[in-house]
């Protein structure tokens, strides 16, 4: 039975419970819970947005605040807001437009996309859309392939490198299974898998990945290196020492470990490890402008959103992934208005009750 009836749980702002239903009414159900699905019993999918709607907001008043202003600046990249948008797999699965569509929606935002490893467009082709790109890696066990894609990417013109740590194997996705679904037609294909000969290699997961990998990195590539699937405050810790320039805290929108922690709840802890030593970002069940100004509040400097963009995506390709992000974008600008703060840094943890 592919395909719930509802687009559940997708909805938060309007906007993106619109994109939600038709992404849910143009998708092949299959391919819809591929998208919308997570792992086991999906109790950490359910837990991120769930830990958002159990916090509430304590404004500031009497702060002339103005019109806030949203731009931030995350290692060296200026935003127009504190929103990217989180790497996602297979884009010409929800949109024949593919991540070039998806890219040309952030640039129009003046934000950041990072691409995914698993993107079904050469990195070449989404970064002719002038986009700001990050490139997400799974290190992959031949580190020579592995380092030749790192460097295919900065050659395209990524600026950041987004090291994907929080899967030393695909998580158990229950709805995939259920539908036979196991991977892209025909047609479509991981584009920055091609090997020397052309042929498409599969991202493998490395159940044998360490820290000495992360250290490798730093001598593969010159660019800033984003550790993506921390949750433990020791590990944020390990993070910093072994010189990542920034963290996101993420449990892969509940698509590997199920029962892992949310990541607001993760978030505080993290912070406080942190310390302000470099930024700390997170992803997962962000849905509406509050969601975001709680997640900087206790500690964020930006948020990711996945699965709305691919729902924008899905629901109208370019059009409809730029609809997703001004809606976040204006739902932000009135919350950072009502709760008193000029702008997102004015967010403190004494504003969340
Ligand atoms: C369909 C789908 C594909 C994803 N593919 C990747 C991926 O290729 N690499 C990665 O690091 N994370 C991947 N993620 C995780 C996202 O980057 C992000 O952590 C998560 O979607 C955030 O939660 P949200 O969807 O609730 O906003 C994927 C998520 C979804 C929903
Ligand atoms: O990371 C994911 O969640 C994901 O869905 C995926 C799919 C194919 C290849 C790599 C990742």
């Amino acid at each position: 039975m592919p395909g719930s009836e509802e687009p559940e749980r997708s909805g938060g702002l309007p906007a993106l419970a619109e994109a939600a239903a038709k992404a849910h009414a143009a998708l092949d159900p299959a391919h819809w819970d591929f998208f919308a699905g997570g792992a086991g019993e999906e109790r950490t999918l359910r837990a991120n947005e769930d830990a958002f709607a159990c916090r509430r907001l304590v404004p500031r008043v009497l702060r002339e605040v103005g019109e806030p202003d949203l731009a931030v600046d995350l290692l060296g990249e200026p935003l127009s807001m504190p929103v990217l948008i989180a790497p996602t797999a297979f884009h010409r699965l929800a949109h024949p437009g593919g991540e070039a569509a998806t890219a040309v929606a952030a640039a129009a935002a003046a934000t950041v996309m990072v691409v995914s490893m698993a993107a079904t467009q050469p990195v070449e082709e989404i970064a002719a859309t002038g986009a700001a790109l990050w490139f997400q890696l799974y290190p992959q066990p031949d580190r020579e392939f592995s380092d030749a894609v790192v460097r295919r990417a900065e050659a395209a013109g990524c600026r950041a490198l987004v090291v994907t740590v929080d899967s030393p194997v695909f998580g158990r996705r229950e709805r995939d299974r259920r539908n036979g679904f196991l991977d892209l037609p025909p047609g479509l294909a991981c584009e920055n898998m091609r090997d020397g000969t052309g042929r498409v290699r599969d991202v493998v997961m490395d159940p044998a990945l360490g820290w000495a990998q992360v250290d490798r990195l730093r001598a593969v590539t010159g660019l800033p290196i984003l550790l993506k699937g921390v949750l433990h405050p020791a590990d944020a810790r390990l993070a910093v020492e072994h010189g990542a320039d920034a963290l996101i805290v993420s449990n892969h929108g509940g698509r590997q470990l199920d029962g892992a922690v949310s990541t607001l709840d993760a978030l505080p802890a993290v912070a406080a490890a942190v310390g302000g030593r470099i930024p700390v970002l997170v992803d997962g069940g962000i849905r509406r402008g509050s969601d975001v100004a709680i997640a900087l509040a206790l500690g964020a400097s930006a948020v990711l959103v996945g699965r709305p963009v691919v729902w924008g995506l899905a629901a109208g390709g370019t059009d409809g992934v730029r609809a997703v992000l001004e809606a976040l974008r204006a739902d932000l600008r009135d919350v950072l208005t009502l709760a008193g703060a000029p702008r997102p840094g004015a967010l403190t943890p004494d504003m969340v009750a």
